[in-house]
């Protein structure tokens, strides 16, 4: 591990530079030389010790900067995952968890989060079907995300929309919201109603997909992963007007240890790309195409009915959705969750996130 001395006077946990009620800072970094070097440094069996040039004393427990170093992070995932395709996911049987025990226990919250957590979906069984009892779940992992479809969102094909979601159409896999800045981070769904045929949801991880275009065209991964581009969203439907547009690379990866956080994939808004120089262009494509190979693999796809009753969250950052065409009447609800406030709920569980 190699330590740079600015660094270190800067992260001295003494009790005039950091207060450890607050885990905040009290040094003003500006007011660091850049140039400072310790007076003296001694180390004992667990501590270092730095004596700066004005007299202050700097230690640090030998475990804290193996910890917190550069090298340390480097070797560690944000986010531990199990990658998937639909055989892995079915042998996995990762168990539903019950509305009542999710709602009522801590066991029932952390074992669904931790599903959710590894496998980017996850299911809670014998809810009410109704959008108040849906909002209620929601509520206890998250805060809702309000968006241009609202809070809590309940949609059947009536056209009421700009977006094909609104019909009857078969849907592509995709995740939601690529034309927004930060894209929500979970989907919640719950189908209250469908009186007719067809109408099954697709589950397509994307990190599994994204894992196997790394292993057989790591400089494919790369394009992906560096090249960003516009998603958009034009509406102009009755009293609904709006125009977005989110800018960012298909792969979102860690700098640091190349851990993919984020994908996002949506052919139907992708907007026009006019952010890639002419000679990426074609590469680009090429690479695109070496990913929706993977992601339209019959072996990677997960279908599952959604039923009443039955309520799905599905991490929009990794896995893609879709939908069958269907016939007849058929209600959605559910609503987006700010992701933050997931992962928040996770770590107060003692779960890493
Ligand atoms: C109906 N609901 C509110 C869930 C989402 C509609 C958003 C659909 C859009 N094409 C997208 O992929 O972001
Ligand atoms: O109708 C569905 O099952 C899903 C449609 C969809 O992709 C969406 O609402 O985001
Ligand atoms: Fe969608």
């Amino acid at each position: 591990m190699r330590f740079n001395y600015v660094w270190l006077r800067d992260h001295c946990r003494s009790a005039s530079c950091y207060n450890s009620k607050t885990h905040q800072r009290s040094l003003d970094t500006a007011s660091v030389d850049l140039c400072i070097q310790p007076k003296t440094i001694r180390l004992d069996e667990t501590t270092l010790f730095f004596t700066w040039p004005d007299g202050h004393v700097t230690r640090y427990d030998l475990d804290w900067l193996v910890k917190n170093s550069y090298e340390g992070q480097k070797q560690k995932v944000i986010q531990p995952r199990i990658l998937w395709n639909a055989e892995i996911y079915q042998q996995a049987q990762v168990p539903s968890v019950d509305f009542q025990s999710f709602l009522e226990t801590k066991e029932g919250l952390k074992n669904f989060l931790q599903n959710f957590l590894l496998y980017g979906i996850a299911f809670v069984e014998n809810v009410p079907p109704t959008q108040e009892h849906t909002e209620k779940l929601a509520e206890r992992i998250s805060l809702i995300r309000e968006t241009i479809y609202g809070r809590m969102w309940y949609f059947t094909s009536d056209f009421s929309r700009g977006d094909t979601a609104y019909t009857k159409l078969a849907l592509d896999r995709h995740t939601d919201t690529t034309y927004f800045q930060e894209p929500c981070g979970i989907q919640v769904f719950h189908c209250l109603k469908h009186e007719g045929t067809g109408g099954r949801t697709l589950l397509v991880d994307g990190f599994y997909a994204a894992e196997q275009v790394l292993q057989k065209a790591p400089e494919e991964f790369e394009l992906l992963s560096n090249v960003p581009l516009k998603h958009e969203y034009i509406e102009n439907v009755g009293e609904c007007h709006n125009h977005m547009i989110g800018v960012g690379p298909v792969l979102n990866i860690y700098p640091w240890n190349k851990e993919l956080y984020m994908i996002r994939y949506n052919n139907y808004d992708r907007a026009v790309i006019n952010t890639v120089p002419y000679d990426v262009v074609h590469r680009w494509y090429t690479a695109h195409r070496t990913l929706t190979i993977e992601l339209r693999k019959p072996e990677n796809e997960f279908w599952v009915k959604l039923k009443p009753g039955r309520v799905l969250f599905i991490d929009n950052w990794r896995v893609l959705h879709g939908r069958e065409s269907f016939t007849g009447y058929r209600q959605l609800c559910g609503c987006y969750l700010t992701r933050d406030d997931v992962l928040n709920t996770a770590r107060l569980l003692g779960l890493q996130a």
